[in-house]
């Protein structure tokens, strides 16, 4: 019985260069980003971020996140602007988060850890398809938010109210009319580098897009992420938590910041 790749000691980080060698690639993530090593371009564009509640579709628990999909045969969601040239569309939103609240960001802040980080996921329309993007150098960009505790987040709770129905891996149920803008932060200052997908395959198909405002939620809120299972029914329940990548190796890429 092969094992698949997880966040355990016997398949986690650690682990996944046994079969994905591409984990000790030049432009691997998540990475520490260092404020005062990043530099300012005044190039870069303010981020384009229009969506569409209607292309939201459902949400899924895959295992390893749990993920809210959108419809992405139209341009009705999309990404442009910022450092990408070019249409990217919305495919997905996810999260990453930790056994408690010191922890759980991919991305790091000069060391500091936040206890989650959100994911959207878009795709270059210069391909067919996101599977054909996720394996260029420009097919992806991800715009990635920190999550800190602080007041209750209205919009993050219609999220985590579908929990009930996705607690094992497999689970899906209909989401529609949800609007992924709502949990974006008010500033959308940010930094971004060339890297890669945080989970195998660790693709290095991915301009990276971290905001440096985070958004907050309560110490509860961020609790009910702990409630979903990395298992499936039936198998014996493994909670869903820490299903982060520790930052990796910078392999002299510069980090760019769009503001001063
Ligand atoms: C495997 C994988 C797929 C997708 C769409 C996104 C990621 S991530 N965590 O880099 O945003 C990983
Ligand atoms: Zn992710």
């Amino acid at each position: 019985v092969t094992m698949s790749w997880g966040y355990a000691a016997n398949n986690g980080p650690d682990k996944w260069a046994d079969n994905f060698p591409i984990a000790n690639g030049p432009r691997q993530s998540p990475i520490d980003i260092i404020p005062g090593e990043a530099s300012f371009d005044g190039g870069l564009k303010p981020l384009s971020l229009k969506y569409d509640p209607s292309t939201c579709l459902d949400i899924l628990n895959n295992g390893h996140s749990f993920q809210v999909t959108f419809a992405d045969d139209t341009n009705s969601s999309t990404l442009t602007d910022g450092p990408i040239s070019g249409i990217y569309r919305l495919k997905q939103f996810h999260f990453h988060w930790g056994a408690s609240d010191d922890k759980g960001s991919e991305h790091t802040v000069a060391g500091t850890k936040y206890p989650a980080e959100l994911h959207l996921v878009h795709w270059n329309t210069k391909y067919p398809s996101f599977g054909e993007a996720a394996s260029q150098p420009d097919g992806l960009a991800v715009v990635g938010v920190f999550l800190q505790i602080g007041d209750h987040n209205p919009s993050l709770q219609k999220v985590l109210d579908a929990f009930g129905a996705i607690k094992a891996k497999g689970k899906q149920t209909s989401f529609p009319g949800f609007d992924p803008a709502t949990l974006l932060p008010a500033c959308l200052d940010y930094w971004t580098y060339d890297g890669s997908l945080t989970t195998p395959p660790l693709l290095e198909s991915v301009t990276w897009i971290v905001c440096k405002q985070p958004i907050t939620l309560t110490s509860e809120q961020m609790a009910k992420f702990r409630c979903l299972l990395f298992s499936a029914e039936g198998e014996a329940e493994c909670c869903m938590v820490d299903n982060y990548r520790p930052p990796q190796p910078l392999k002299g890429r510069s980090v760019r910041a769009s503001f001063k």
